[in-house]
Parts: C-alpha cells; structure tokens; sequence
C-alpha cells in the first residue's frame, strides 16, 4: 500500500465513520509504511493507537486489504518511537507496558482463501452468552462442530455492534481447529461483489465460480450489502444454490431478518429464509455486566497495577446501552486512561474519562422518572417521597430513588439533593450507601431494586 492509497482509503473512512469519529481518530493517523505485510501508522499518543486500534482497527484493515492484499496486520506507534522497530520493542519502551496490549498487530490472521482476516479475539471462549443470544450462540456452536449440514444457511441477524461478527468468526476458528482440511471461506458482501466485479472486469468468471463453488463452508457478513446490486444478487444466488446442492454449510449475517431487506430478490430472500434464521436481541443488564466483568480481567491482567473500584462495572452496565462495541470502547478508554494518569479505576475518573459517552446514553433516564415509578411502585405520593417526613415507609423508598439516580443518571449528588427537597449531598451519599449495603442484606430490597432498574430501562 502506498501513501497515496492510504489517503484514498481515509476518504472511505471519512464516509464510512462520520465527520466526528474521522476528525477524532483518523486524521491524526500517519502512514508510516509497509513492512512484512504490517502497515504501520504513527499516532499522537498510545492511547490513541489503543483506541483505533480496538474501535476502528477492524474496518481500517478490511479497508486496506481490499486495495492490498498483501498487508495483513496493522499497528499503531506512538510518535517518539521507531516505528520500523518490531513491536515488542516498542512495548518495553513505554512506560507501563501491559502484558498483552490490545493494539499489538498480531489479533488478526488471514483466511488462507483471502476472505476476510479472522480476529484472534472473536472466539467462543470469549463469547459471553446470555438471554438474548444464547439462541444465536447454540444455533452458531452446533454449525461449528462441522458435523451433517442440517440447518442451511443459518442466518444470523441483529442491530449493531451486537456479536453477529464475532459469531461468524468463532464458527470458523472451531471449524479451522476440528476440521483443518475444510475450506472455509469468510468474507463480506461487499468482498463478495467487489471480487465479483473484479472477476467480470479482468474476465475471470470461470475462476470465481471455481473458487466459491470449491469451498466447504461459506460465511458472509452483513448480507444486507448486496440488496438492489442487481448483478451481484444474481451472482450470489447462482453461488448460494450450487453449494446447498453440495451440501456445504453456507452462514450468513445481517442487521436485519430477511424480510424486512428491502430491494432484495424473492428468491434470495426465500432461499435465506429456508434454513434456521436466528436473531441477536439487544443486550439486557446481565449480558453488559457479564461482557463487561469478562473484558475486565482480561484488561486486569495487562495492567496490573490498576485497581477498580467496586460497582464501577455495574454502573457502566446501567448506563451504556447502546452495543457492546461502545460497551467495550469505553472499558478500553478506561483502563487505558487510568494507566496514562497512573490512577485507579474510580466513580470520580469514570465520568471524567467517559463523559461524552455516559451523556449520550443519559438522555433515557431522568430524577422525575426515577421518583415517579419508585412512588408508584411503593404506593406513596411524589411529594412524600421528596418531603420531610422521615417515617421508613416514605424514608426508604427515598433512598432507592437516590440510589437509582446516582445509578442512572449523571447527576451530581448536589444536584440529586435537589430534586429531593433541596437535601444536603452528604444525606444523598449515605442514602445510596446504605441501599448499596441493604442490597446484600435484604433480600427483598435488591429485588425491588433490580425490578425498578430494569422498568426504567425498558
Ligand atoms: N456476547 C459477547 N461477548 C463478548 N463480546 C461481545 C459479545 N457481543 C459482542 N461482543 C463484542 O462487541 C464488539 C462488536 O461485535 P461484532 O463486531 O461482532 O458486532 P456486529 O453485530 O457484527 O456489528 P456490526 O453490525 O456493526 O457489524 C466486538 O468486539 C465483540 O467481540
């Protein structure tokens, strides 16, 4: 890849991610060159090189790779460096080096029949399962043992940032582990017409159609692409239709179920409604914390020095909701943040290092809210709530809704103690200790709490 290729590829970039994404994080990128099929970029700061790397590593790669296929690594050196140095120099060098840093170039690898680069760190292992996945997990695992074709194609779909990739790509390292002499061939729809393209313009149909028609297991990414591509639909389907003739597994993903694609054929969308069609829900409280308790220790043991407060993890799960991608974006910036300042992990440097995520996802929740469903909930008036009589019925459920603001919301204690009667933010602080402390005493108050959670965030 050449300099001016880059400057093409950012462009993309540009569109593909949004003015504000590109200015923030790409812009500051420098190409530094190619070497052993590694491009390398200088960027401002390591923590920046660690949060491209683990938000936007994916499509840049993929990007490149379209134009080169040659590079099939990239990594990021914070400028200061020797960018041309191997990297596990440069880890030494910075001064806390964690263990396994995320942006080290060597999580991706590529698929031998130059499909897309498979991350080493979409695996089952790391596959959280919850509620509103275990569907998609069971259906992805049975596929994966590469056993008789019984359900073709699976079709896997679901909003973004929710696992369909990390799926597709776990199917293929088992498939890769237990059965090595399968061709497995992952790729996007976008790869799938772009190669197709390529094929009609250099005449090379019969190569395509040999290649897709030779392989054992066929995945494609985000389906979707292909809608109103009349040629491309065409081509696919000819490719879909030959390998169910064979019997090979074909697993395909989407943002969406079939029928709700809009300008795709009927036939396709038949055909991709014939086998098992399973969706990825969004993710409940649970499956953000389970996520986010596992990203953590793997983060724990690269910077051991960090420590996390309790209830750090809990907060996040309540407050971003949004998708896992940003979920894990901001578990990144946090530890890596924490390790540039050298400080631990607490409430005060979350929501200093979080701010403009944790504002995006306040709008849900606000004080009024919160009051109104604790005091519906107790059976109490509103102005009891917030009053002054300090009798337990009125008292407690007072300070459930303090905790659920503190919980929910971004608000300063202060200004919690506002919307409470103008109380002092020290009554405000010992309300949501003592909630945080009656949780793992009393039964009956953490299931109240967890039932008024979850309908404030429904
Ligand atoms: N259940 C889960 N357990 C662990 N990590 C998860 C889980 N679900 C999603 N992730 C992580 O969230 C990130 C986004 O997931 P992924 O790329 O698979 O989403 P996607 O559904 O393909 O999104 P898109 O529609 O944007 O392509 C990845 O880093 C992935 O590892």
């Amino acid at each position: 890849m050449t300099g001016e290729q880059w400057g093409s590829i950012r462009d993309e970039l540009s569109e593909t991610l949004g003015a504000s994404s590109f200015k923030n994080w790409i812009k500051p990128l420098s190409f530094v060159g190619l070497e052993d099929g590694i491009a390398r970029f200088q960027v401002p700061t390591s923590f920046m090189g660690n949060y491209v790397s683990q938000n936007f590593g994916d499509v840049i790669l993929t990007k490149i790779a379209k134009i080169d296929s040659s590079v099939r690594r990239i990594a990021f050196h914070p400028v200061g460096t020797d960018a041309a140095k191997p990297v596990a120099k440069k880890k030494e060098a910075k001064p806390m080096p964690p263990k396994e840093h995320p942006y080290s170039d060597d999580r991706v690898q590529n698929d031998p029949l130059h499909g897309l680069p498979l991350d080493k760190r979409f695996t089952f292992d790391n596959f959280v399962v919850g509620k509103p996945n275990e569907l998609a997990h069971a259906a992805a695992k049975r596929v994966a043992e590469g056993g008789p074709v019984t359900f073709n194609p699976l079709f896997l779909y679901g909003g973004v940032g929710l696992g369909k990739t990390h799926l597709m790509h776990a199917i293929a390292w088992e498939l890769r582990t237990r059965h090595p002499h399968l061709n497995v061939l992952n790729l996007s729809a976008e790869q799938f017409m772009y190669r197709f393209v390529q094929a009609l313009r250099d005449r090379k149909m019969m190569d395509f159609k040999e290649l897709f028609r030779s392989v054992d297991v066929l995945m494609v990414d985000d389906v979707q692409f292909i809608a109103g591509k009349d040629s491309t639909q065409e081509e696919f389907f000819h490719t879909f239709n030959a390998l169910v003739d064979q019997h090979k597994q074909i697993i395909i993903s989407a943002d969406r179920a079939p029928d709700e694609i809009k300008d795709l054929e009927n036939r396709i969308r038949s055909r991709l409604q014939s086998g098992l069609v399973v969706d990825l829900h969004p993710t409940d409280y649970e499956l953000r914390l389970g996520i986010l308790q596992s990203k953590s220790e793997t983060y724990s043991r690269m910077y051991p020095e960090l420590s996390v407060e309790p209830g750090i993890l809990e907060f996040l799960a309540a407050r971003i909701v949004s998708n896992v991608r940003i979920l894990e974006g901001a578990l990144t910036r946090l530890f890596a943040f924490a390790s540039l300042v050298g400080k631990p992990i607490t409430m005060d440097l979350t929501q200093e290092c979080l701010t403009d995520i944790l504002r995006v996802s306040e709008r849900k929740v606000s004080i009024e809210e919160i009051q109104r469903k604790v005091a519906d909930h107790y059976l109490i008036r509103h102005t009891d709530l917030v009053g002054p009589k300090r009798v337990r019925t009125f008292a407690r459920p007072r300070q459930i809704a303090m905790y659920l603001c503190k919980l929910l919301t971004t608000r300063s204690l202060p200004e919690i103690g506002r919307h409470f009667g103008g109380r002092d933010h020290t009554t405000v602080m010992h309300g949501v200790r003592r909630i945080e402390e009656l949780k793992k005493q009393d039964a009956q108050i953490a299931e109240d709490v967890e039932l008024l959670r979850r309908a404030l965030e429904a």
